[in-house]
């Protein structure tokens, strides 16, 4: 049978259940992933006096080929846009600022270091996205950046978001898409503190100082991502996801929730409606913890199938801007892409692909055996003729014969680096 024929056949199995499979594509299509490009390079970033990678994250492997440069770090991912289909978005770091072998200081940063990066992502039809770097860096050397108690480390990381906002307005105005730039601090402490509140009181102040800077919101928009714990900071994170969500609330920004920064058993899928009625818009970054936050590559699993559904069922594709965050050195990183990036597609595909209302249904009539009855049932729909039919029609490789592509590239270019 051919991708079509099966197609077809799995195509007629889901209009019995009311789906149009042909406008669900179609959606589909216009769904941007933002794919993260620190990836790439194990988050190492071309920076002319370069740190070693801190903040209490960690990549683990050396897995041969990574990207050296910004061309390699493009070509690579292009390479791997080139097997998932759809467009998406690439999300940068400050340490991917191209400075020509200048050292450039990160509260100096600025658009005109980008130019390269923008000019590629009109040739490919790219959004892009951003974050300052406030990790690896002397002034974050113990772990303190924003909260720092010192206010020349603090007035110099405020400083550094103040760059890096404006630089996301600049990708925004060039791009035609506002750019999401989102800060991410590492702040905590290894052991119980003695005191909760005060960094708490700096760091809400530093953001509040950033924010005062006005950037134009159609350009660029701004996202603030909580943690739990990170290598180093055990005991105590300042930017808590409590924190953040008040901060959000009360100042119109976007709460981000990184799939890999609450207790284990605690999920981002059950977070996406509740906060959503309290605010317009969320960020995500699907990653993937395994016992902590380590930043697995993204699996097909129940979690992320849940939260497509929650986007899905909610109506909530327009709201909350999906983003990806793992990094893996120990595997091929262009497979790394295109499996995590494949896998976020999949699952909504699979969430739109299920009969949600008539779920809803079934839950409003208090009918449970019928919801979940279906529920497992629609695991086992034909959901992966569907998927390689889009894949098909977006000229992307079928199901495992992408890996075919990458071994090619792995030997006629990753490999004589
Ligand atoms: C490199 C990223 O900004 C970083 O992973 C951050 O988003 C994070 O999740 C830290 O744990
Ligand atoms: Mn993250």
């Amino acid at each position: 049978m051919t991708v079509e024929a099966n197609y077809q056949y799995a195509k007629s199995l889901y209009e019995k259940w009311g789906i149009d499979v042909d406008s669900v594509l179609e959606k589909l299509q216009s769904v941007p992933v933002s794919i993260h490009c620190w990836l790439g390079d194990d988050i190492g970033g071309f920076e002319v006096n370069k740190s070693e990678l801190s903040g209490g994250i960690d990549v683990t492997g050396n897995y041969p080929g990574k990207a050296r440069n910004p061309e390699e770090l493009r070509q690579d991912l292009e390479k791997a846009m080139s097997l998932i289909p759809g467009k998406h978005r690439v999300n940068l770091h400050t340490i991917y600022a191209e400075t020509n072998g200048e050292v450039v200081e990160r509260d100096q940063v600025k658009p005109e270091h980008f130019k390269n990066w923008v000019n590629w992502a009109k040739e490919q039809g790219l959004g892009l996205d951003f974050n300052p770097t406030l990790f690896s860096h002397p002034n974050a050397a113990d772990g303190l950046t924003l909260s720092h108690p010192n206010p020349e480390i603090r007035e110099f990381w405020i400083n550094h978001c103040i760059a890096a906002r404006r630089i996301g307005e600049y990708f925004g105005k060039e791009l035609g898409t506002p750019c999401l730039t989102n800060i991410w601090i590492p702040d905590g402490y290894k052991d119980v503190p003695s005191d909760r509140l005060t960094p708490r009181v700096r760091l809400k102040e530093s953001l509040d100082q950033i924010f005062a800077d006005e950037v134009d919101e159609r350009y660029n928009v701004d996202a603030i991502e909580s943690k739990l714990f990170g290598i180093g900071s055990e005991s105590y994170v300042v930017g808590s996801h409590e924190f953040y969500l008040g901060y959000a609330l009360k100042n119109n920004k976007l709460c981000l929730l990184d799939t890999g920064h609450f207790h284990p058993t605690e999920t981002v899928s059950n977070k996406i409606s509740s906060m959503l009625l309290y605010s317009d818009q969320l960020a995500l970054h699907v990653s993937r913890p395994v016992r902590w936050d380590s930043d697995h590559v993204v699996t097909f699993d129940d979690e992320l199938k849940e939260i497509a559904l929650e986007l899905v069922r909610n109506d909530a594709l327009d709201k909350v801007k999906i983003g990806l965050d793992f990094f893996d050195a120990s595997i091929n990183r262009i497979a790394a892409w295109t499996i995590g990036t494949r896998n976020m597609i999949k699952a909504l595909l699979f969430a739109m692909l299920t009969p949600n209302d008539y779920l809803k249904q079934l839950q409003e009539e208090g009918n449970f055996t019928e919801r979940l009855a279906l529920l497992e049932e629609f695991k086992t729909y034909p959901f992966s003729a569907i998927w390689d039919y889009y894949c098909e029609k977006m000229d992307v490789p079928v199901r495992e014969s992408w890996l075919d592509e990458v071994k090619a590239y792995e030997e006629e270019v990753l490999s004589k680096r």
